[in-house]
């Protein structure tokens, strides 16, 4: 077994990320309070639906100490999809919408358009190779800021972005088989 990582348990897809990090052979810890954060150095935000999310983490606290936690740098993140949104310092169009605002981005929620629901699409990563990627109403990131690195593009677009000890994708790597991401996460980490 190696380290614990955090998952972010309020709404959305924190099952299939906890799932991944088993196959990982590493323990997931579901986040749903403040205190849960303590002695973890790394937490997943899921899929889902992002308004929800944002909207119980401020009631819960832990948008606070989430961002506290990020900024003395203590506390690295992977947010997916709707969590990518969250973690996202604009989210285009929606200036009210909760979020935690300490990845340096403007973020488009649901940029492939209506009719493009969901699809899957190998991308390429950085480092890694094709990746399946499954976009469900996928957000892209737009106006990056200087300390973010792109790791992979859809059609021109940003869907899988890096900033330091943070990693945001457009994408849901927790619904598939394909582990990878996950464990440059944990490298990240530190985990
Ligand atoms: N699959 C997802 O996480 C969808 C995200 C959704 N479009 C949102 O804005 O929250």
């Amino acid at each position: 077994m190696r380290g614990v990582v955090g998952v972010l348990a309020l709404q959305g897809d924190f099952r299939e990320h906890k799932e991944a990090l088993r196959r990982l052979g590493v323990e997931a810890k579901e986040v749903r309070k403040p205190e849960h954060l303590l002695g973890l150095k790394a937490l997943i935000v899921p899929g889902g639906e992002s308004t929800t999310i944002g909207k119980l983490a401020r009631e819960y606290g832990l948008e606070e100490a989430v961002r506290q936690r990020v900024e003395e740098g203590s506390l690295a993140l992977f947010g997916t999809c709707a969590g990518a949104i969250w973690m996202a310092k604009e989210i285009l169009g929606y200036p009210e919408q909760p979020r935690l605002g300490v990845l340096d981005v403007a973020v488009e929620r649901n940029a492939f358009g209506r009719q493009v629901e969901s699809f899957q699409e190998e991308v390429q990563v950085k480092g890694l190779g094709p990746f399946p990627g499954v976009f469900i109403r996928a957000p892209v990131f737009r106006r990056l800021g200087e300390g973010v690195e792109v790791l992979a593009e859809l059609g021109g677009l940003p869907v899988l972005v890096r900033q330091g000890r943070l990693l945001a994708s457009s994408f849901h790597p927790e619904l598939t088989e394909d582990a990878r991401l996950h464990r440059l996460f944990l490298e990240l980490a530190g985990v």
